[in-house]
């Protein structure tokens, strides 16, 4: 993967490695000064027409960022009400230093009445929020943003939103902004973290990238240059067959649209062929709609041994109206035996319900060629335990969910995770909510598979392929149906 900073995903407990680690050559006061500096200029810049900074500061170092906002607002002329949770008394370290460097009075949390005018900044709790919040915050958090509507400016992370999950604990501030540091957080990206936090600003503390990379784990926002190397190389003269051959399992006459809707962006995506393995009984309903794609009859297990003695066919999409959960296993195992990549998705998923260990046997043991593309409850049928352990964030699940199932696991939802059975994990961020569409799971599944196809390995095809639905649903537009995404799917990114 690409080694730039700017794509690192960081957890609370990484970023507490990595400051301890930063303190040993730099002043950790020195990062908080500049955290608070930021902060305060993020509130001038932003609220220019405020009447009032109201600082809400907690008991730990988020308050000491909050301290030393404060003194700047105070010391650019704004005025400013400050306000601490617990006593000040009991401050320690850097956060004690930041107080004691405040000149102007502190009032308890509990005096804070919401006024016309303020603009609250939210220094309550960061990276070490470890419970759900007390009641006193959730009071003033309620009278805030939902009595008084005030604008929020949240330092690091929107006070109750857990920055390793983006779950809100007991109560969390809704942000127009928050203003980070270094590296994002899982909470800044995964929902509702990322409604929650706002407009994000990330800034610069100086804390130095060979650090942040040596603690970071493998997790990283996904965008272009992540992948961009294992692009598939696009020579004028290339044969068709040399971009790959993709085969889509059509469901039965009733249920063929979901099939050819993959088939078309499979297409559009860059196969250099697109083949829809059709039952007998709905060919003519497919033949009545395809032009660009072929068509072969595929009604059981013997029809698709015979076609896999075509080893030109290797990569496959079975699940989108699929129907049929017995004929799924039986051609998933073919598949597997067989060598070929599989997109399993929808109904290829929902197979496997009754028996998840048997669909990770039989792909076990070898570089990763099979991606599974579930939303939440396709999620639950294959792994109930990781969807029902509320301690795991999104990307705890999906990346255990990987290794569990040596696949590529694409968690989808408005926050997709892509993750690889190595530990590599990708957020995506670039998806509208318009997306959220019938049969856009299909597109992107036969994305997904051309990517395959065009000898992309599986976690690159993966997440270019979750990246390039994104902007096929930007460019569509609002208002897009799924059959308006294969057309808008962008050509690769410069
Ligand atoms: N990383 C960086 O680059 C830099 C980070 N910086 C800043 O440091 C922040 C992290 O500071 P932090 O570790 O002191 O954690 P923070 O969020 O202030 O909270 C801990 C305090 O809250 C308490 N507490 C927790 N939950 C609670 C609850 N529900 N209800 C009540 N109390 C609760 C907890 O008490 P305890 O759990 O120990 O009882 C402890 O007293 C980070 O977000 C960023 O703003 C910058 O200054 C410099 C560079
Ligand atoms: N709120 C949202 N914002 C952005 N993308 C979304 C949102 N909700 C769902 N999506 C995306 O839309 C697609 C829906 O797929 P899926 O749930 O399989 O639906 P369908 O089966 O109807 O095609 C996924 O790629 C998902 O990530
Ligand atoms: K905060």
């Amino acid at each position: 993967m690409h080694k730039d900073i700017d794509t690192l995903i960081v957890t609370p407990e990484d970023m507490g490695r990595i400051d301890r680690a930063a303190a040993l050559d730099l002043s950790s006061y020195g990062l908080m000064e500049r955290a608070g500096q930021a902060v305060a200029a993020a509130a001038l810049r932003r609220f220019p027409g405020a009447l009032r900074f109201a600082v809400l500061c907690g008991p730990g170092n988020n308050g000491g960022d909050g301290y030393v906002a404060a003194r700047a607002l105070q010391e650019a002329g704004a005025a400013v009400a400050v306000h601490a949770l617990g006593e000040t008394a009991a401050l320690t370290g850097d956060a004690a230093s930041a107080f004691a460097c405040f000149s102007g009075s502190v009032a308890p949390l509990s005096a804070y009445v919401p006024a016309a005018g303020d603009v609250v900044i939210d220094a309550l709790f960061g990276a070490g929020l470890s419970r759900d919040v007390p009641q006193a915050v959730a009071d003033i958090i309620e009278a805030v943003c939902r009595k008084a509507a005030l604008p929020v400016l949240a330092v690091d992370l929107p006070s109750g939103v857990d920055g390793r999950t983006g779950q809100v604990r007991g109560a969390a501030f809704e942000a127009s902004a928050t203003v980070t540091f270094m590296c994002r957080k899982p909470g800044h990206l995964l929902l509702p973290g990322r409604s929650l936090a706002g407009d994000l600003e990330v800034f610069d503390i100086g804390i130095p990238a060979r650090l942040l990379a040596r603690h970071a784990d493998h997790m990283r926002v996904n965008v272009p240059a992540i992948w961009r190397l294992a692009l598939p190389e696009q020579e004028g003269a290339i044969h068709k067959y040399g971009r790959g051959h993709l085969a889509v399992f059509s469901g039965p006459a009733t249920a063929t649209g979901a099939a050819r809707l993959s088939a078309a962006a499979g297409l559009r995506a860059g196969a250099g062929l697109v083949t829809l393995l059709s039952p007998r009984e709905a060919l003519s309903v497919n033949a009545a709609h395809l032009t660009a794609a072929m068509l072969k009859p595929v009604d059981g297990d013997d029809d698709l041994s015979a076609l896999l003695d075509d080893a030109r066919l290797q990569t496959f999409v079975l699940g989108p109206g699929f129907g049929d959960g017995a004929r799924a296993r039986g051609h998933v195992r073919l598949l597997a035996e067989g060598g070929r990549r599989l997109v399993l998705d929808a109904d290829g998923i929902s197979a496997f319900r009754d028996d998840p260990a048997a669909l990770f046997a039989l792909f076990s043991g070898e570089s990763p060629r099979l991606v599974l593309t579930p939303h939440d409850g396709e999620f639950a049928r294959l792994f109930p335990d990781l969807a029902q352990d509320g301690a795991l964030s999104k990307i705890d699940r999906a990346r255990k969910a990987a290794a569990r199932s040596n696949g590529i696991l694409i968690l989808k939802g408005a926050d997709t995770v892509i993750a690889a059975p190595d530990g590599r994990v990708l957020v995506n961020g670039n998806a509208p909510p318009w997306l959220a569409t019938a049969g856009s799971g299909d597109v992107l599944a036969g994305i997904v598979g051309a990517h395959l196809a065009q000898g992309m390995p599986a976690f690159e095809a993966a997440a270019s392929a979750v990246w390039r639905h994104g902007e096929a649903g930007r460019i569509a537009g609002e208002g897009l149906t799924a059959e308006d995404l294969p057309d808008a799917i962008p050509p690769w990114p410069e």
